[in-house]
């Protein structure tokens, strides 16, 4: 198959562009900012002083602001981490197809936005000290605890669900694209768009369901709910996004489809490292579950309780892989990740979240708007899968013809404001 080039900041018309020279510089000024702002803070974790290493993460996330800003190459990564000989391998690999190492405005933007955070985890890993420090946990932190009000209201009507269904099993289906939609705008929350910038839940994400409902171009939900309730179905997969509110609500989703009893067991995926400012790492998602246990609130702490043991009797799974913390699309996968491919093979159903997890999907290639969701998966079908992305970068498919120009015309930034979502299902397995 032919497939379009790749979205790169080469093109001043794509987000790429605006992301690369001024999203990705402000991200990392942020970081080192943070990290002078909170030094004394940060030390006081650590018994040891780790004023040269907090200086050093400092130094390097400025020098790799500007190399971005400058336009240099990328360099091989210089840390021991298990991914460092794949990430060089394909450095180099690319260089030689190429003629020349790949540059960030030059590049495939997919490529270098994974790289800037994977140098950003080398000069962390370069530490002893602050070996396991996560250069973005006071932002996630405060997007949770600016979220306690949404993750109140959700958790209640959960509880309230599942009263409800245990009487009347015909609810399920409504109740199923409930969660699953407060799962899509969970989205929206997305500390990597926001450049850092706060953008907690802070309403009552039950209340704008109707109002968003216009908002979602692409709506699946019924392929998924059908798929699901036409079998029986044992495993489910949960690719995270990110932590904060969106968290919540992916656990609330887990949670639920258990309660129906759509699912025995929940894959849930995090990342290997902090990655594209908001991303669920392991530590981010236990440091959840142990702040919901002091929410004082009937179903927070009820929840709270039961997710703990779910980890334990191993009704949820939480799982880490590299592969996700690589930059290779998704198509990808059955190359440098087999042994992830062959796991997700055994799912009925794998649920991916967020944009960047689009953008993976499709290979972040500039296919036409009416493009087939199914075909830009282009040879990734470990298994029925859904996504539940806010659209946040212009790649974007499976629209009717002249859909995206009707809805430029009512918001110009439709692509990259986060304020359109998209439900795809694809149930074709390979
Ligand atoms: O995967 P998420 O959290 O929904 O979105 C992350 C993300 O918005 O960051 C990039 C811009 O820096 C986007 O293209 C990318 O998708
Ligand atoms: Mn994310």
């Amino acid at each position: 198959m032919d497939l379009p080039p790749p979205l790169s900041a080469a093109d001043k018309n794509s987000f790429a562009y605006p992301t690369i020279k001024e999203r990705l510089p402000v991200i990392l000024a942020k970081i080192a900012d943070t990290l002078y702002r909170t030094r004394e803070k940060i030390k006081s974790q650590y018994q040891d002083d780790a004023s040269e290493e907090l200086k050093s993460i400092i130094g390097s996330c400025s020098k790799l602001r500007n190399e971005v800003q400058t336009n240099k190459v990328a360099v091989p990564l210089q840390d021991s981490r298990d991914d460092t000989r794949v990430w060089n391998q394909y450095l180099q690999t690319v260089t030689e197809r190429e003629g020349s190492p790949p540059s960030w405005f030059k590049s495939p933007w997919l490529y270098m936005e994974c790289y800037m955070y994977r140098r950003i985890q080398e000069s962390v890993e370069k530490c002893k000290i602050m070996k396991e420090f996560d250069v973005f946990g006071e932002q996630k932190e405060k997007s949770f605890t600016d979220s306690v009000y949404p993750t109140e209201i959700v958790m209640m009507h959960l509880l309230e669900t599942q009263q409800k269904i245990k009487e009347n099993a015909e609810l399920i289906p409504e109740a199923f694209k409930v969660f699953l939609k407060v799962c899509l705008w969970g989205n929206k929350c997305d500390l990597s768009i926001s450049g850092g910038e706060d953008n907690a839940q802070k309403t009552s994400p039950l209340e704008q369901l109707d109002k968003l409902e216009p908002n979602i171009l692409i709506d699946n939900s019924n392929v998924a709910l059908n798929h699901l309730q036409s079998r029986k179905c044992e495993r489910i997969d949960i690719v995270l996004d990110n932590a904060g509110f969106e968290l919540i609500s992916d656990l609330c989703f887990a949670e639920f489809l258990l309660s129906a009893g759509l699912g025995s067991t929940i894959y849930l995926h995090a990342k290997a490292f902090p990655w594209f400012v908001s991303d669920v790492t392991k530590k981010d998602f236990n440091w959840t579950l142990q702040k919901l246990g002091q929410i004082n609130h009937i179903a927070v702490s009820n929840f709270a309780q039961l997710w703990k043991e779910r980890l334990n009797n191993s009704s949820w799974i939480l799982q880490v892989h590299d592969f996700w913390t690589l930059p290779f699309d998704y198509s990808q996968m059955e190359t440098y990740a087999p042994d992830l491919y062959q796991s997700l093979q055994k799912s009925d159903m794998i649920f991916f979240k967020g944009d960047l997890n689009y953008r993976k999907l499709l290979g972040d290639l500039k296919w036409p708007f009416t493009a087939s969701f199914e075909t830009c998966l282009h040879d990734f079908y470990p298994a029925p899968l859904c996504v539940l992305r806010t659209s946040k970068s212009d790649v974007l498919v499976g629209l009717p013809e002249g859909r995206d120009e009707e809805i430029k015309a009512q918001d110009k930034d439709w692509l990259v404001n986060g304020n359109w979502g998209v439900i795809n299902a694809c149930l074709k397995t390979k």
